[in-house]
């Protein structure tokens, strides 16, 4: 009989990685597979190593001086450290949104429209615009900024602020987007909207986020990895996770234990 595969190719697949600051190796022989069209959560106690594995992802933690990285990452085969590859253009594929939301001192409008502009993505005005429309659409803040677009972003909300880095993200049309603690300066509502988007955002995108919230990483995620003093300690179904772990670091963080 005829087999089916039915297990999709991962979206990331990384051998071996270890990342050093000068002497100190904050990531080490990290082994990991991330499934495209899901959440996967990436938690663990403070310094641990979480922003430097979700940098991983977009070769962003060879902007910072001293970091190496090493060992292998494929994003849909492809070697993304390969000399070839333009970290730049790595980026437009793999959009990130951070901690604290930081529009840059522009309209609502040029915020959104300021990377397909360097990229060249939309040539005719009329197609910036429509792009622009769409991935606040998607970002779900159309309804609220359509008839303010030429609003100076920093005086939106802070929750409205997010929103807008993340249709900024979306504008360049990514692939997978990398959230570091998305959630961390907003409200229970911003909160709410933003753990609903992602919901939605994932029928498109490969979405890992680091987070500190054990709840949200238990409501959003699809996959949760552990990690401990720069080490995977644990990755598996985020239910099996938070009901069975089979680590007992595991168990004590998400039990709040861990001393
Ligand atoms: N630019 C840097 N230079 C030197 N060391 C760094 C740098 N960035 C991070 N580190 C160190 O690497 C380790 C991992 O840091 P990282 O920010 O990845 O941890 P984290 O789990 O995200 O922490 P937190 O939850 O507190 O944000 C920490 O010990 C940190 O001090």
């Amino acid at each position: 009989m005829k087999t089916i595969e039915t297990k999709l190719a991962p979206k990331f697949t990384c051998r071996g990685v270890s990342v050093h600051y000068g002497e100190f190796r904050a990531l080490h022989d990290i082994d990991i597979d991330i499934a495209d069209r899901s959440v996967t959560a990436l938690i663990g106690p403070s310094g641990c190593g979480k922003s430097t594995l979700l940098r991983v992802f977009n070769r962003m933690n060879e902007t910072i001086p001293d970091a190496r990285t090493r060992g292998t990452v494929l994003m849909d085969g492809t070697d993304i450290y390969a000399p070839s590859i333009d970290p730049v253009l790595l980026r437009t594929r793999v959009g990130m949104v951070f901690q604290k939301p930081a529009p840059f001192p522009r309209s609502v409008y040029d915020n959104v429209a300021y990377g397909p502009r360097l990229h060249g993505l939309a040539q005719a005005r009329g197609e910036l615009k429509r792009l622009v429309e769409k991935s606040l659409r998607r970002a779900g803040l159309w309804e609220e900024v359509k008839d303010r677009l030429s609003l100076p972003a920093p005086s939106l909300s802070i929750g409205q602020q997010q929103r807008l880095v993340l249709a900024r993200a979306l504008a360049i049309d990514p692939d997978v987007i990398l959230m570091d603690e998305p959630a961390s300066s907003l409200d229970p509502i911003a909160t709410a909207r933003l753990e609903a988007l992602i919901e939605e955002l994932k029928k498109r995108y490969c979405i890992i986020i680091v987070t500190h919230s054990m709840a949200q990483a238990a409501r959003i995620s699809d996959k949760t990895a552990f990690l401990h003093k720069g080490a995977l300690i644990e990755y598996d179904q985020t239910d099996r996770i938070f009901t069975n772990p089979s680590d007992t670091r595991t168990q004590d963080y998400i039990t709040g234990r861990f001393g």
